[in-house]
This record gives C-alpha cells, sequence and structure tokens, in this order.
C-alpha cells in the first residue's frame, strides 16, 4: 500500500497567506504598529505558569497571529500535543514516546504506557533519589573511610550534563553552600584535572550520569576517576561508597563496577536534553534538596498543564514557537538571541543550545523527505547587561534582523542598593531601543555633526519578546525550562520534523573512534582518509609527543 504523505506545510494556503502578508509586514514599522494602537501591548501578551509574555515589540499584527494560529490548526498542533501527552510514539526514527512531561506528573495520576504505569516508576525513583539526596545532606552517607560527602562531581557530556549545570548555577541560592558542587564533562583531560585537583578522595562522591552508560567522553571520565579515587583509598570496595550511576542501562552500570542498588535509573522515553527533571537532575536535589526539587517539577508541570489546555491564542509556548517559525521562515532570520538579565541564568543559553538545536536542526521530514523550509535557527546568548557591551553592536546597527528573547524578574535574591533597577532599567531600555531605534532627524535634533548622523541613527524594528517572572525560584524555572521545551514542539510541528532524534551527532562519534585507533597504531597508519584529514593527522603524530 502506498504511504500516505501529508501535505508539505508550504502548501497550507495559511502558509501561502502568510508569504503574502510578510511583504507587507517586511515594511511596516514597529513605531507605526504601536503608534497606531494603543491597545496593542495589553492584547499582546500572555501569562502562565507565572511567566509574562509580552510579544508586543515583534513585527505583527493581529492579521499575522490569525494565520500563524491557523497555521497551526492545519498543522494539526492540538492532536500532536495530545499524542505527545499520551505517550504515543512520536519519536519516530528511534520508535519511542516522547513523555519528559511524565517526570513531573504529581503522583495521583497514572498514565499509562506501552502496558506500563510510568507515574509510579517515576515517583518510585524520585522518593529513592530523595532518601539518599538527604543521606548525602545530612551526613549519614559515609565515604569508604567513615568521612561525609563534601564534594559532589557529576561526570557527564550533553543532556546529562548541561541540565544539571544550569540548573546548578540557576539555583545556587537554593543551594547547600558547605558543598562543592563540580561538572566534568569534556574529554579534554584538563576538565577533569581542574574539577578535582583541590578535591579529597575521602570526600568526594561522583554520579556517573549517561543515558546510555557508553558515551566516550563519560566512560573514560569516569575510568579516570575511578583511578584517581582507587589512587588514594586503594580498596575497590571503596568505589560503592564513592560512586554513583544515573542511567537507562543497568547492565552497563555494574559491569563498571557501580552497585545498581546505588543506581538511580529512568527511560528510553526520555531525551537527553529533556532529562534535567529526571534522575539526571541527582545532583541539583543534593544541592537544592529535595523540597525545592519538587518545586521546580510542578513549575515544570504548571507550564505542561498551561501548554496542554491554553487557547492557543493565548498559550506561552505555542506563540513563541509560532513566533520562531515566523522569523525564521519568512524573514529569513537566522538565529535567536536569549538574553537573561540575570546572573544566575549564564549557562541558560548554552543549556538552551543543545534543547534548541539538537531537536530542530534537522533536514528531512518525518517521512524521510527534505524539508522545503529552513528548519531550527541558531540560538545563542549571554546574560544582560555583560552582552550590551560586546555583541549588541550589530543587533542594533547590523545587518541581520535576530529576534530575542529577553528574560528578567521582579525582584533579586542579592538585593544590593540599587542594582536590580538597573539591571531592570536596562533590560527594558534595549527592548524599546531596538524596537524603535533613533531616526535620522532624532540625531540631528540632538545638535550631531552631520558626519555622524547615518553612523548614530537607529533604524530600529528589531524585535524581541519579553518574559518576566517575579523572582528565579525553582519553580519558574521550571516553568521557563519546559516553555522552551514546548516551544521547541511548537515549531518543530510546523516543519513537519522529528524534534526528538539526533542522528546527526553520529558520523563524527564514529570517524573519532577510528581516528584513536590509527593514533594508538591499533589500525594502518594513513586509512582511508582524505589529503586534508591525512595532512593534519600526520602533523598531530609527529608533535605529540613533548
Ligand atoms: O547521556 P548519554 O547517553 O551519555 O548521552 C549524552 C549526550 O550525547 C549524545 O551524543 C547526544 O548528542 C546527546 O543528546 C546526549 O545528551
Amino acid at each position: 500500500m502506498a504511504r500516505i504523505i501529508p501535505p508539505r506545510v508550504t502548501s497550507h494556503p495559511s502558509w501561502k497567506a502568510l508569504k503574502e502578508h510578510h511583504r507587507e509586514m517586511a515594511s511596516t514599522h514597529l513605531r507605526e504598529l504601536f503608534s497606531g494602537d494603543p491597545g496593542r501591548a495589553a492584547r499582546m501578551r500572555a501569562e502562565g505558569a507565572g511567566i509574562l509574555l509580552d510579544y508586543s515589540k515583534n513585527r505583527i499584527t493581529d492579521r499575522t497571529l490569525d494565520l500563524l494560529l491557523e497555521l497551526a490548526e492545519s498543522c494539526r498542533l492540538s492532536d500532536h500535543i495530545r499524542n505527545m501527552f499520551g505517550g504515543q510514539h512520536i519519536n519516530k526514527t528511534e520508535n519511542r514516546a516522547v513523555l519528559h512531561v511524565a517526570l513531573r506528573l504529581p503522583r495521583s495520576a497514572r498514565l499509562v504506557v506501552d502496558g506500563v504505569d510510568v507515574v509510579r516508576e517515576v515517583h518510585e525513583v524520585l522518593d529513592r533519589m530523595e532518601s539518599f539526596s538527604r543521606k548525602i545532606r545530612d551526613g549519614s552517607w559515609k565515604g569508604a573511610t567513615g568521612r561525609p560527602i563534601k564534594n559532589i562531581v557529576n561526570i557527564g557530556i550533553g543532556g546529562s550534563d548541561l541540565g544539571p549545570v544550569m540548573a546548578y548555577e540557576a539555583l545556587r541560592f537554593y543551594a547547600d553552600r558547605s558543598r562543592v558542587f563540580r561538572f566534568v564533562s569534556n574529554i579534554d583531560g584538563t576538565d577533569f584535572a581542574e574539577a578535582t585537583r583541590d578535591l579529597d578522595p575521602e570526600e568526594t562522591l561522583f554520579i556517573v550520569s549517561s543515558k546510555t552508560f557508553t558515551t566516550l567522553e563519560t566512560m573514560t571520565n569516569a575510568h579516570t576517576a575511578r583511578r584517581w579515587l582507587l589512587e588514594s583509598l586503594k580498596k575497590e570496595e571503596s568505589i560503592r561508597h564513592h560512586f554513583v550511576a544515573v542511567s537507562t542501562n543497568s547492565q552497563a552500570v555494574s559491569s563498571f563496577g557501580i552497585d545498581t542498588a546505588n543506581m538511580f535509573g529512568f527511560w528510553d522515553w526520555v531525551g537527553g536534553r529533556y532529562s534535567m527533571d529526571s534522575a539526571i537532575g541527582l545532583s541539583t536535589m543534593i544541592a537544592i534538596g529535595p523540597e525545592n526539587f519538587r518545586k521546580m517539577l510542578e513549575g515544570f508541570h504548571a507550564m505542561d498543564e498551561h501548554f496542554r489546555t491554553a487557547p492557543f491564542a493565548k498559550n506561552l509556548p505555542v506563540l513563541m514557537g509560532l513566533l520562531t517559525v515566523w522569523y525564521t521562515n519568512f524573514f529569513g532570520s537566522q538565529t535567536v538571541a536569549v538574553l537573561p538579565y540575570d546572573q544566575y541564568l549564564k549557562r541558560f543559553p548554552a543549556y538552551l543550545q543543545q534543547l534548541t538545536m539538537e531537536s530542530n536542526g534537522k533536514h528531512v521530514h518525518l517521512d524521510g523527505s527534505p524539508v522545503d523550509t529552513d528548519t531550527g535557527p541558531i540560538f545563542w546568548g549571554e546574560p544582560g547587561t555583560n552582552g550590551q557591551h560586546s555583541f549588541y553592536q550589530l543587533i542594533h546597527q547590523g545587518t541581520r534582523l535576530i529576534p530575542i528573547d529577553f528574560i528578567g524578574f521582579a525582584r533579586s535574591h542579592n538585593p544590593i542598593g540599587e542594582h536590580h533597577d538597573i539591571l531592570m532599567a536596562n533590560l527594558l531600555a534595549q527592548g524599546e531601543a531596538l524596537a524603535f531605534g533613533k531616526t535620522a532627524d532624532e540625531v540631528r535634533a540632538a545638535g550631531v555633526p552631520e558626519l555622524q548622523v547615518p553612523h548614530r541613527t537607529f533604524e530600529g524594528n528589531r524585535p524581541s519578546n519579553t518574559l518576566l517572572a517575579r523572582e528565579l525560584t525553582p519553580a519558574v524555572l521550571g516553568s521557563l525550562v519546559a516553555l522552551y521545551e514546548h516551544s521547541v514542539f511548537t515549531s518543530g510541528i510546523i516543519w513537519g520534523i522529528d524534534s526528538f532524534d539526533q542522528w546527526g551527532v553520529e558520523l563524527g562519534k564514529v570517524m573519532a573512534v577510528r581516528i584513536i585507533d590509527e593514533i594508538a597504531g591499533k589500525s594502518p597508519e594513513g586509512g582511508p582518509h582524505d589529503s586534508g584529514t591525512a595532512q593534519l593527522l600526520d602533523w598531530y603524530r609527529k608533535n605529540r609527543k613533548k
């Protein structure tokens, strides 16, 4: 039977209408949109799960929104949301359910997937994490020599690192300050050496975090950690006091020598980049405590519920996902800048890079046919105000259109003098300056010499979203992460791609393993490389020994 190929998004009438409509919008300035419409800002805002989204400074009208919402309907976004929440195997290429939303369902919920009540399993693991975290935090878990654990080192990479690092930094205010938390991810030995150089093995716990427990970097670092520990503690027996694992692969965990009683599991339906609220968050739970971790889960769940139930016109992730499509596919924007005005969120843009780019960096539709539109944009960013003194120049006056997400909070955890008001004034000023700019006439009127006028003119019309919340609490962090997870989902549905696989990371891994063998002399020199790679490899071989 012939496969039914769903219609391309570009063939939907709303897509065509958006193309038409974009012609008009391309020459419309945000100045006009605001000046002719005093109710614009009040209309173009939405709230959910403790987060306010002001999207009025986007290059859109009510008509744009209507068309984008129509597009969402014609791509059957509601059905897709229902399928994800219902545990359907929406990750087609791996034939898996995608159920990070189940990680934060309350204990009272029930969700049967492939014959198993996943909520019960999720809470069993959470309870085990909780009891382990309490033992570390109250000092009753002892190292091999009877000393309590003071240092916690998470070894993991990708989703098994970026989430834990980001959450640790974001929630540092809530963290147990009497303990040291370190994160080792890179295969570069420097990462391990610098993370452990001042640690006492007798007081150190390693959490080896890896969904597959086969990842080269993590396994290499874990073996190095094992040797580092045994150099001082000597006895194999000490391993179980100083190593725990977070994984879906119990066999590999036990062959590494970690007692599976000290393993915290999760499931194949949790993608690496969607796993910071699974057992991969063990370091987070130890740092901020089980109560705060559960509050973070509640924040995630509140945004899940908002996404699942709010009408699309008031639905934060839907609106943000559709705006990403609007800029990517109609304005041709290549990137999105995420600019948190909060020092605690300094790793948030890096975290989002994996979430967004590994999810939506795809070149074929679900059915394998090539996409006929651009897909996921490049996400990047730095905290404000630092970025203002570095790359904002290009956003204000460069030739590229870079949509921005500003993120800010009403209250600071560290209210020192006027700092927070100054910080927030900068966030507001940037959004305003980017949107409205400064015309040549205004520049002249300020007495600027004619020669400088073009240089000091700001075209404006640079779009931004502003996300605000009261305070960066564990719950708000959960909501914020879930907001981006679901906005990535929304864009992915419009593009008709699989946002939940990541085959693109495989080729480089396979080739690296081959070259590792060549360098070690295990396979013949001069393998079938291109002449450029062969030359570089040759240079490395000749120069690698000091
Ligand atoms: O948790 P692990 O199995 O060690 O995987 C760690 C990471 O590596 C892979 O290459 C994938 O690109 C990531 O999605 C994943 O998060």
